[in-house]
């Protein structure tokens, strides 16, 4: 399987008031093309910093990332930018839809803003609502982003990665601020886009999430302690595996 990201010495430091916090070091893996990896760890581990930086949303001090075999720091930021929103698709716990605009507009906004999607306003609209018949939120199209559930907008928020077409899904906690029943099936639709071929990162703090992958890695003090491949057995048993490994990394 072709590798999708490529990741060699990732450093990642942030100067704050004049104290210096090595967040990420020296940090390799890779993703194959097709995998679901969840990255787990502490408090502060350097998590969130892991998919800022390998994305390209954030700068990173040292190494290289190679995304489809392009190296992001090699990029100027307008391809970066033209990168991110072509070929990346990204989710978020805050969820982060603008407020001024219908469900509908905010999740077709990325095919608005892309150089390289080449439909037409009308099959723009239309995709977007193909993608929000396909995850069950069409009744909310119209609708305020202040008038739907957390669950619900969260299913838009992957309606809106989704929308160009990505060739990878970045999800910072994605099911982090919903109840357990809105967290299912957000996780089941992810694992349908991935079905599909869409790879996907996403940085959970839930075990019943990240035993829906196909690969853990477990971060401590901003580097990989441990990885564990999730086999193909039922969920129960995949989920108590994963918690038994997650003790052994001291979770
Ligand atoms: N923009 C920033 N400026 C300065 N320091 C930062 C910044 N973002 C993160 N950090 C620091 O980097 C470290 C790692 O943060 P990060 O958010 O990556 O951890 P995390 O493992 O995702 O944590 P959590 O599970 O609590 O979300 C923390 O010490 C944090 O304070």
């Amino acid at each position: 399987m072709a590798k999708i990201i490529e990741v060699k010495d990732l450093c990642k430091t942030y100067i704050t008031n004049k104290r210096q916090n090595n967040v990420l070091r020296n940090v390799s893996f890779s993703i194959d093309e097709g995998e679901m990896v969840a990255v787990m760890g502490p408090s502060g581990s350097g998590k969130s910093t892991l998919l800022y930086t390998v994305s390209g949303m954030d700068s990173m001090t040292a190494g290289t990332v190679l995304f489809g075999g392009k190296n992001i720091s090699a990029l100027k930021p307008t391809q970066l930018a033209a990168l991110r929103l072509d070929e990346m698709g990204f989710i978020f716990q805050q969820m982060y839809m603008l407020k001024n605009l219908s469900v509908l507009d905010n999740i077709i906004l990325p095919a608005r803003q892309s150089k390289a999607n080449t439909l037409s306003a009308k099959e723009k609209l239309e995709r977007g609502k193909e993608l929000m018949r396909k995850l069950g939120i069409i009744e909310i199209a119209d609708n305020d982003i202040n008038e739907v559930s957390g669950g619900q907008l969260q299913r838009a928020c992957i309606c809106r990665s989704m929308i160009n077409s990505p060739k990878m899904i970045f999800a910072d906690e994605p099911t982090g601020a919903l109840n357990r029943q809105s967290s299912n099936e957000v996780m089941e639709e992810l694992c349908k886009i991935n079905a599909d071929g869409t790879t996907i990162m996403l940085v959970t703090h839930d075990a019943k999430v990240a035993a829906k992958c196909s690969r853990v890695l477990y971060i401590v003090d901003g580097n990989i302690q441990g990885e564990y491949n999730l086999e193909g057995s039922d969920e129960r048993t995949k989920e108590r595996a994963l918690n038994n490994w997650l003790l052994e990394q001291g979770w």
